[in-house]
């Protein structure tokens, strides 16, 4: 990872565990960090410090019957993000609660607030919430299509099973088509992501994403090659990454998530040397960036991509039907 830090060299990380608390209007709990405290002002989700020997679940109802006076039932977890802060390391262990019983107060003096799930984003939030953030509103699986090989209808069929399937965040990626061929098939295909309200990014062609009002993926050399973002805000980019430099650039630039890898052995890259989940996670613990994993990914992965910090896996034959 370069950067002069031996792994050996750093401390082991804090483990906190935060939990999701929605009201019967779904909306979502924050809680603002109180004056001298780190990061203070900050909205996080209401939990804390595990203690020693202490399971995530009892953590998370010690915390929540503490600093709001409620006891919870503890749902799914929704990911866990390893982040590094200046002066530590933590992983923030984050559960979806089921069933809670009481009435919210901030028994430390901290202010709540219970804010609507299109409005997470607007509440300034420290950096390891903002993949939590996207976990909560953002698709778990991301497809990149395959190049069409036979012909446009059954490449088109495909999408559309895809999408059928519940693909709702989808790249259009055709290396080696044709490129009039090529327009005429993405006029199509955004039309079937729109019919089923996915999102579409088309890989590399930033001219054409703007004539469509699509979104771009960048593609790593083009993403360092960049200054500013080339799609106004509110379209959506993407960016291949595959070292930090790349994943810096992506953040600064103010790209909505990257995708990086590859984690496992894939037939697209099989000369490339896998990150492995480890590797995955020393990334993703440097940027605030929502990061899917890629490579040798299929829908089965995505458990364990969000228990390393991903915003989920990419894929194109894990996620393509045959
Ligand atoms: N609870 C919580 N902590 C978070 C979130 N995001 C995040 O970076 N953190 C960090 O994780 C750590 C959690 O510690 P905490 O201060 O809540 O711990 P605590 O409740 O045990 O209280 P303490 O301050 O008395 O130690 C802090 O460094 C905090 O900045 C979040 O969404 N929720
Ligand atoms: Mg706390």
């Amino acid at each position: 990872m370069g950067e002069g830090r031996s792994r050996e060299a750093q401390t082991p990380p804090v483990d906190v565990v935060a939990g999701v608390i929605r009201d019967k209007a779904g909306r979502i709990l924050l809680a603002r960090r109180t004056e001298g405290r780190d990061l203070a002002g900050l909205w996080e989700f209401p939990g804390g410090k595990r203690e020693p020997g202490e399971s995530p679940e009892a953590a998370l109802a010690r915390e929540l019957h503490e600093e709001l006076g409620i006891d919870i039932d503890c749902g799914a977890p929704l990911i866990a993000v390893p982040q590094r802060y200046p002066h530590k390391r933590l992983r923030l262990d984050v559960r979806m609660v089921g069933a809670w019983r009481g009435t919210v107060k901030g028994l430390d003096g901290q202010a709540l607030a219970w804010a609507p799930p299109h409005t997470l984003a607007s509440y300034q939030m420290p950096p390891a919430d903002i993949p939590v953030v996207a976990a909560l509103l953002q698709p778990d699986r991301y497809l990149v299509t395959p190049a069409p090989d036979g012909s446009d209808a059954a490449w088109l069929e495909s999408l559309e099973r895809a999408l059928d399937a519940g693909i709702r965040r989808v790249q259009l990626r055709a290396p080696h088509c044709a490129s009039a061929r090529w327009t005429q098939l993405v006029e199509a295909a955004v039309d079937a992501c729109r019919r089923h309200g996915a999102e579409v990014l088309v890989n590399g062609d930033i001219a054409l994403a703007q004539a469509l009002r699509i979104g771009v993926h960048l593609r790593a050399a083009q993403l360092m090659q960049l200054d500013v973002r080339p799609l106004a805000e509110g379209m959506r980019v993407g960016a291949s990454c595959h070292t930090l430099d790349e994943l810096r650039r992506a953040e600064s630039l103010g790209c909505d998530f990257a995708v990086v890898g590859p984690v496992a052995d894939t037939l697209t890259h099989p000369d490339a040397t896998p990150l492995g989940w480890t590797g995955f996670a020393a990334l993703r613990e440097e940027v605030a960036l929502p990061m899917y994993a890629i490579g040798g990914m299929g829908a089965q992965d995505i458990d364990v991509a969000r228990a390393h910090g991903a915003q989920g896996i990419a894929a194109i034959r894990g996620l393509w039907p045959t």
